[in-house]
């Protein structure tokens, strides 16, 4: 019981602790409470509703969720081209609250790549790859030798060697977004954002541009956050993180296991995601089944927690 001013200071210092522990030491995304409000005149839009999310560092992770849900303004934050309203959002030493614009300028030139959804809007039609992929270098000064071994680098790296002097107009539409990975990749960024990188492939395309995508996160140990509508795409991640009404509501997680007999295959399972003050969203599948309204009865039992109706007919 937290009778006493005392007390509840106590509890707020442990508070505090548990939540630093809960913030691995690999991390290198952290959103915490984060809020965005766009205002239209007097209309106002909380896109962000206080969301929580941690990324580790060399993980792959893939955002879903309805449209309007709050995932490419999550995206525009993290990459630095939209501000934040309020909470926290860090990603590596960056507070990407009390970024400078210098600083911003430097974060996004060194620390972070983008790939958007339209192909044509990753690349310069009148450059050829080569050319579009040394731009960054040349911004960030780079010099000439490092350029050209870096540019060969990764046009090997994701299979599109043989498009180096080929303009947009020349290529398919996955060539295109290999190119735009490449380009994302030039300044050898900590993670690497992509917004609907698949949304206007075909099937098999999106595969190859996942692959792509999958293959830089292996070799070049950089992380990656997809946001993405395709089940495919987030079926092949390790974990899925659902956003719904501009807060994270759920997690997949997908690790292989192996049977008895050798065969090795894929468990995937959902967690709901518990906010930094314990609240729990209950999917409303759950809420209806077991009709659950405005009041629920808890009970702490040894390792789990029930969450039953409210049968006490008031
Ligand atoms: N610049 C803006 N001005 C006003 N409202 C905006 C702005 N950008 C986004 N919104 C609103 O914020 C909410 C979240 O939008 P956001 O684009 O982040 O969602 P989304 O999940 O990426 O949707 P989609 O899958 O359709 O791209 C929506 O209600 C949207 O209308």
């Amino acid at each position: 019981m937290l009778r006493t001013g005392n007390a509840v200071i106590e509890r707020s210092a442990r508070d505090r602790i548990e939540r630093q522990e809960t913030v691995s030491p690999n991390a290198l995304i952290v959103c915490e409470s984060l809020v965005r409000i766009y205002q239209t005149g007097s209309i106002e839009v909380q896109a962000l509703q206080g969301l929580d999310l941690v990324v580790d560092s060399g993980e792959m992770v893939a955002v879903v969720g309805a449209s309007g849900s709050g995932k490419s303004t999550l995206l525009s934050i993290l990459a630095g081209i939209d501000a934040p309203t309020a909470g926290k959002a860090r990603v590596e030493q960056w507070d990407l609250l009390a970024m400078s614009r210098a600083d911003r300028v430097r974060y996004r030139r060194h620390t972070v790549g983008f790939v958007r959804q339209q192909t044509s809007s990753n690349l310069v039609p009148y450059l050829t790859s080569r050319q579009v992929i040394d731009l960054p270098m040349v911004a960030a000064r780079r010099p000439v030798k490092h350029r050209r071994d870096r540019v060969d680098e990764l046009l090997a790296a994701l299979g599109v060697t043989d498009c180096a002097d080929r303009k947009p107009g020349q290529m398919s539409g996955g060539q295109q977004q290999r190119v735009a990975i490449a380009v994302a990749l030039a300044n050898e960024p900590r993670v690497l954002f992509a917004d609907e990188p698949t949304g206007e492939l075909d099937t098999a395309t999106s595969t190859e541009v996942f692959g792509a995508l999958r293959e830089v996160n292996q070799q070049f140990g950089v992380t990656v956050v997809i946001v993405t509508h395709d089940q495919a795409v987030s079926g092949q991640v390790e974990r899925t993180v659902a956003i719904r009404d501009g807060r994270t509501s759920s997690e997949v997680l997908r690790r292989t296991a192996t049977n008895e007999d050798g065969d090795t295959h894929v468990i995937a399972e959902e967690y709901a995601v518990m906010d930094r003050t314990g609240r729990v969203q209950i999917p409303r599948e759950y809420r209806d089944t077991l009709e659950l309204s405005n009041r629920v009865r808890l009970a702490l039992e040894t390792g789990h927690v029930e969450i039953h109706p409210d049968r006490s007919g008031r």
